[in-house]
């Protein structure tokens, strides 16, 4: 784990602290061979990640929209790390929500006239349901029967990765090393994998109806394993945690969805999280006029009318940052459903996550999303929309999910301070779709690669 640092990440706000100073020495030395003359390309969404992304001098967020700086209940939270956005700066509009079933701390929702379908709910996980969450995503999610990134280079434990880790620090045994995959395996056993070096980018067809077979027939090899992995203790592997497969596994070397390794499970409380999220919107209220009812619905045409009742979460990714991690532009067009709601659960540090529209020729929308935002996106332009996180606020994690006098909670603490997990739900089939000709994977079992993160 990151040791605790001396200085404050506030520090680096302030230009005559000795960590602003640093910085700035860092910035002028690794960027003085640099030319400027490529900004002229950048597309507005290139440009938005940049600008984000910049280490130094730390972004101005006076463009970000930050809703938490509008609920006096969320001060404390606001006030960490020195980060606050604008409550003020986008255009977005204020809706009332309906009262679903369960605990939730909001009433408030907030959709954008410049993607609609995009629903922001500040709040919506309470404090004690989020803490539940980063066990669940920790302990449960990130572990065998679920793939996990690592699970290509490692030989991880039966019982996961976190759960040794809490194991080796409460017993205060050993840390046995973890052995990587390229030297373990028996010869004559090795499984054909994707030839290694550097991953080809690869535009992936949007899935439908129409190509699901072709699409789910497609070989899906697994990703070689790293021949330089070297034995590692839990605790040097757990900061390297960068996501885990839930429901249907997602292949990410053909980014299409491996139905050949069947469904896996979705806990009941992320489906009924998810599910209290959709009910909570009055989707007539989003979805009416001439312009938001256009674009692609599908054969159907709109169907957000039947949301309530059909909406059904069967895949997602658990994505796991580091402060430092930022996840690229991008659209999640793996799913059959192009139009119904992607659910997506924010939990730990604060985020800038970025939206635009079809490509990434248009200014994106810029929100700050802390812990206990939920984002909905839902519908034609929006579902189909480039987004991205190009950057982790550092020192941002609420006081709600510090240990207190909770011990057992320290060592999430720990992690959490330099971490966000986002849990990234997704509903691949209309319900009621039962994939009749799922595709066999003749290669064995493929596992996934870390492309998402830079
Ligand atoms: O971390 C987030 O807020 C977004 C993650 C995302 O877009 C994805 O997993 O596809
Ligand atoms: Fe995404």
């Amino acid at each position: 784990m990151p040791a605790p640092t001396t200085c404050s990440p506030a520090d680096l706000h302030d230009p005559t602290s000795a960590a602003y100073k640093k910085a700035r020495r860092l910035h002028l030395k690794t960027t003085r061979n640099r030319s400027d003359h490529a900004e002229a390309d950048w597309t507005p969404f290139r440009a938005a990640e940049k600008k984000y992304k910049a280490r130094f001098p730390p972004p101005d967020l006076s463009h970000v929209l930050d809703t938490a700086a509008l609920d006096p209940s969320r001060s404390e939270e606001v006030s960490r790390g020195g980060w606050r956005g604008s409550g003020s700066t986008i255009v977005c509009r204020e809706i009332e929500l309906e009262c679903a079933e369960g605990p939730s701390e909001s009433t408030k929702g907030y959709v954008f006239p410049s993607t609609p379908g995009l629903v922001l709910l500040p709040s919506f996980v309470p404090h004690e349901e989020q803490r539940r969450l980063v066990r669940w995503a920790l302990c449960d999610q990130a572990r065998h029967p679920n793939e996990t990134n690592l699970d290509t280079h490692y030989v991880l434990p039966e019982d996961g990765l976190w759960n040794r880790y809490l194991d080796v620090h409460r017993s205060a045994r050993e840390d046995d090393y973890i052995q990587p995959r390229a030297s373990s395996s028996e010869p004559g056993t090795e499984t054909q994998c994707e030839p290694p070096g550097p991953r080809k980018l690869i535009s992936n067809e949007a899935a439908g109806k129409d190509n699901f077979s072709a699409l789910s027939t497609t070989s899906k090899l697994p990703p070689a394993p790293s021949p330089t992995a070297h034995p590692a203790p839990a605790s040097t592997l757990v900061p390297k945690l960068r996501w885990a497969n839930i429901g249907w596994s997602y292949h990410w070397g053909t980014k299409q969805y491996d139905f050949s390794r069947g469904k896996g499970a979705i806990h009941e409380e992320i489906q009924t999280v998810c599910r209290r999220a959709v009910q909570s919107i009055r989707w007539d209220e989003i979805f009416h006029g001439p312009d938001v009812d256009s674009g692609d619905w599908g054969d159907g045409g709109p169907d957000w009318d039947t949301w309530h009742e059909t909406y059904e979460p069967d895949a997602g990714i658990v994505n796991f940052y580091q402060t430092k991690d930022t996840l690229m532009a991008h659209v999640d067009r793996s799913e059959v459903c192009a139009t119904s709601p992607l659910v997506s659960i924010s939990l730990g540090c604060a985020a800038i996550f970025l939206i635009g529209g079809l490509t990434r020729d248009v200014e994106p929308t810029a929100i700050l999303l802390r812990s206990g935002d939920v984002v909905i996106m839902s519908g034609p332009a929006c579902r189909r929309a480039y987004h991205g996180v190009p950057r982790i606020l550092e020192g941002t994690l609420p006081p709600h999910l510090e240990a207190g006098v909770d011990a057992g909670w320290q060592l999430y603490e720990e992690y959490l301070h330099s971490a966000r997990i986002n849990v990234n739900v997704r509903q691949v089939f209309p319900r009621g779709f039962v994939p009749s000709e799922v595709g066999q994977s003749a290669q064995g079992k493929p596992t996934r690669t870390d492309v998402q993160f830079a």
